[in-house]
């Protein structure tokens, strides 16, 4: 893999074979009350990929990421993260503290505190919004603040109360919540929904600077964010993978074409 790849001309032609997966889900089964959301579902992130996720509401996007955080158990099958440990057989905090974040589509900052502050509770995320508030942080946590709020171009916020950014500006604090704590996987609720032109585009450019040091699986109905983004897309459809490649295999796919992108 090398940097070259993300500067092709064909946005779908970054496809990367990945070898080490950083998450296997393997027969996945969650039936609500005799409904099945996913069946048999399969699935491998490789480490440092940028994985996006599409299809028709009601695929099962959200279940997929309700089983990986822990918040819906399966049925049966397997969750490996990292090789070896089985999300599945672990609490939702246990996973957070195993380096899965989870960004919801709507930002939920805390809108009565400064940028900075809302970074530096996430930070400590093992005390109440108070008590990590009172205490103080290490340099090493503080550079580790700076460095997010650069990366997110938030520099200029730090001080400003959360609830007077804009509506993109909140998603990106949201994000920088997740940086913070240093995870290897994010989970990415369709990040551009709301965003103005301009944000869709600079969240683009921070989602590819971000893979290959991070994994990530983006749930997107935005194509052209997905194109923008995507090395591997995977379509998902009644609960199960439709259809798996790059962009331009995916779009290519009659199935796909059926159900979801339209003729
Ligand atoms: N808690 C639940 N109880 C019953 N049915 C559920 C529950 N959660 C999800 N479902 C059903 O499971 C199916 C998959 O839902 P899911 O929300 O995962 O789809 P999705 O691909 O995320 O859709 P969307 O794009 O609309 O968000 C849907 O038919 C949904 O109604």
């Amino acid at each position: 893999m090398t940097d070259s790849l993300f500067t092709q001309p064909h946005p779908a032609d970054r496809w990367r074979q990945q070898s080490d997966p950083v998450l296997q889900l393997d027969r996945i089964n969650v039936s609500f009350d005799g409904f099945r959301a996913l069946t048999d579902l399969s699935l491998q992130i490789g480490v440092g990929e940028l994985r996006c996720i599409i299809g028709p509401n009601g695929a099962g996007k959200t279940t997929l990421m309700d089983v990986i955080t822990g918040k819906t158990r399966p049925d049966s099958g397997t969750v490996l993260y990292d090789q070896d440990s089985d999300l599945t057989r672990l609490t939702p905090v246990e996973i957070a503290r195993a380096g899965i974040g989870r960004k919801f589509q709507k930002p939920t900052v805390f809108e009565a505190l400064t940028v900075f502050e809302n970074l530096e509770i996430a930070l400590k995320t093992d005390k109440s919004v108070w008590a990590s508030l009172r205490a103080r942080l290490d340099s090493a946590q503080r550079d580790r603040i700076d460095a997010v709020l650069k990366m997110l171009r938030l520099g200029g916020e730090r001080s400003r109360l959360a609830g007077l950014l804009s509506h993109g500006q909140k998603q990106f604090l949201e994000i920088g919540m997740l940086l913070v704590q240093e995870p290897h996987l994010l989970l990415l609720d369709e990040p551009a929904a709301g965003m103005t032109d301009a944000e869709t585009a600079w969240t683009a450019e921070l989602f590819r600077d971000l893979a290959g040091t991070h994994s990530l699986m983006v749930v997107e109905h935005d194509m052209g964010f997905v194109e923008t983004i995507a090395d591997h897309v995977t379509v998902l459809h009644q609960g199960q993978v439709l259809a798996e490649g790059s962009l331009r295999d995916v779009q290519a796919n009659e199935q796909v074409i059926d159900v979801y992108l339209g003729r």
